[in-house]
């Protein structure tokens, strides 16, 4: 049998999904949401981060991303399930952390928007398709662990 050709291992990306970390940021009873700014398709709420870049783990981007995109310095207090999502553009793989703020106020500087809101109040935005999933995990993380609302 022949070697696979190298050129044939390249996919259509559904073996590796684009990897995207985001921050679940909580502070005093509240979560922090944020619009993405407006003129994409995607122009819903979403927990603040991006894409996790070669060399670098799921946790090292969410702290660098939020830095980039908050100004703010986070510790994570911890790590949620991923969320495999198919966009019909985009195969990707989210990786939610609960995190807190340790330096700083967030600014924005890439979003249209952010609010702090509460548990209940989060249900009502129109989020990214694939974070649907992260809010039915957060509320039963939240149910069992409500200290952590109070980063
Ligand atoms: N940051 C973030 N991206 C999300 C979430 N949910 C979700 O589907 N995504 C998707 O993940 C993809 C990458 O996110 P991003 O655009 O924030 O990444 P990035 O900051 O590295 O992008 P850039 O290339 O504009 O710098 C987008 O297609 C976005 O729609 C979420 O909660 N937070």
């Amino acid at each position: 049998m022949e070697p696979p050709d190298p050129s044939s291992q390249e996919t259509s990306g559904d073996e590796h999904p684009l990897k995207v970390s985001c921050g679940i940021i909580l502070k005093n009873g509240k979560i922090l949401c944020a619009k993405r700014l407006p003129g994409s398709w995607d122009d819903l709420w979403e927990f603040p981060g991006g894409k996790v870049e070669t060399g670098e783990s799921p946790s090292q981007a969410v702290i660098r991303e939020l830095y980039e995109e908050l100004n703010i310095r986070v510790e994570i207090l911890l790590p949620m399930p991923t969320v495999l999502y198919r966009y019909p553009h985009l195969y990707l793989q989210l990786f939610p952390f609960i995190c807190r703020i340790v330096e700083n106020t967030p600014q924005i500087a890439v979003h249209e928007e952010i609010r702090w809101l509460n548990p209940d109040e989060i249900q009502d935005l129109p989020w990214l398709a694939p974070n649907w999933s992260i809010l039915s995990d957060l509320k039963k993380l939240l149910e069992d662990k409500p200290d952590l609302l109070n980063g």
